[in-house]
């Protein structure tokens, strides 16, 4: 049975700071680092053979700073194109040992359009919480010039049907590192959730959650914390 492991990036400099992000790249905060290190920490047995992130460098750095602590083997990011490719090949015995991290935009967080840059709190006075809260958790309501949830999901779910299942049916254990919203459209494409359930659905950062992979289904496990598994996605 392989396992998928879903972890949102730690806190953010503008998580921290409670703006709107999106595609905005910005690192993990000091926080946000120990968040990952924890995760890492927690998953430190654990086989990881093969990552993904997203092209954004808060999901990236939370991947490696997982795989930092993890013994399954040295984190390899496998380029896509031109020279990055060609001149990262490993000629020695080492060329096998690894593992694998694969980056794709389609996992990026959900583009915030307008938003992007602004205070949230700024943003509920301005604009109004229940608006707000639309734009934030509402399956098709795009915040102004961005992207909603079901814009996000045509963009991540072929993305995890072609690039993420096909890895664990071959019995590999999968970490996906990504962001609030991508791993909410993933979420509720796995959990088969209705618009009302993925309202409520919030993905905490830093914390991994486990499915396991049998006979193409995907079970929960649920979120890993070092006293053990909670095992609701707390959307009741
Ligand atoms: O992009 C952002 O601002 C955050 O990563 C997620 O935003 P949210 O809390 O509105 O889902």
């Amino acid at each position: 049975m392989s396992k998928l492991i879903l972890i949102r990036h730690g806190e953010s400099l503008w998580n921290k700071l409670n703006l709107f992000t999106g595609w905005v790249d910005v690192p993990l905060s000091e926080r946000g680092i120990e968040e990952a290190l924890k995760a890492g920490e927690l998953l430190k047995e654990w086989k990881i053979d093969v990552v993904f992130t997203s092209e954004l460098v808060r999901a990236i750095q939370t991947a490696m700073l997982v795989m930092s602590k993890n013994t399954s083997g040295v984190p390899k990011i496998e380029h896509e194109n031109g020279k990055m490719k060609d001149w990262g090949i490993v000629y020695g015995e080492h060329g096998k040992n690894y593992v694998p991290v694969y980056k794709s935009w389609h996992l990026n967080e959900r583009y915030y359009g307008k938003l992007q840059g602004f205070n949230k709190d700024e943003a509920k006075k301005i604009y109004g919480e229940e608006q707000v809260l639309l734009w934030r958790r509402s399956y098709d309501i795009a915040p102004p010039g961005g992207e909603s949830l079901k814009d996000t999901a045509e963009r991540t779910i072929p993305y995890f049907k072609e690039k993420i299942i096909p890895e664990l049916e071959k019995g590999k254990n999968v970490l996906v590192s990504a962001h609030g919203n991508s791993l909410r459209s993933i979420v509720m494409h796995i959990e088969k959730l209705t618009k009302e359930q993925v309202l409520k659905l919030n993905i905490p950062t830093g914390v991994p959650l486990i499915y396991e992979y049998s006979e193409g289904k995907l079970e929960r496990v649920g979120y890993l914390y070092e006293w053990g598994y909670d095992k609701s996605l707390h959307i009741e």
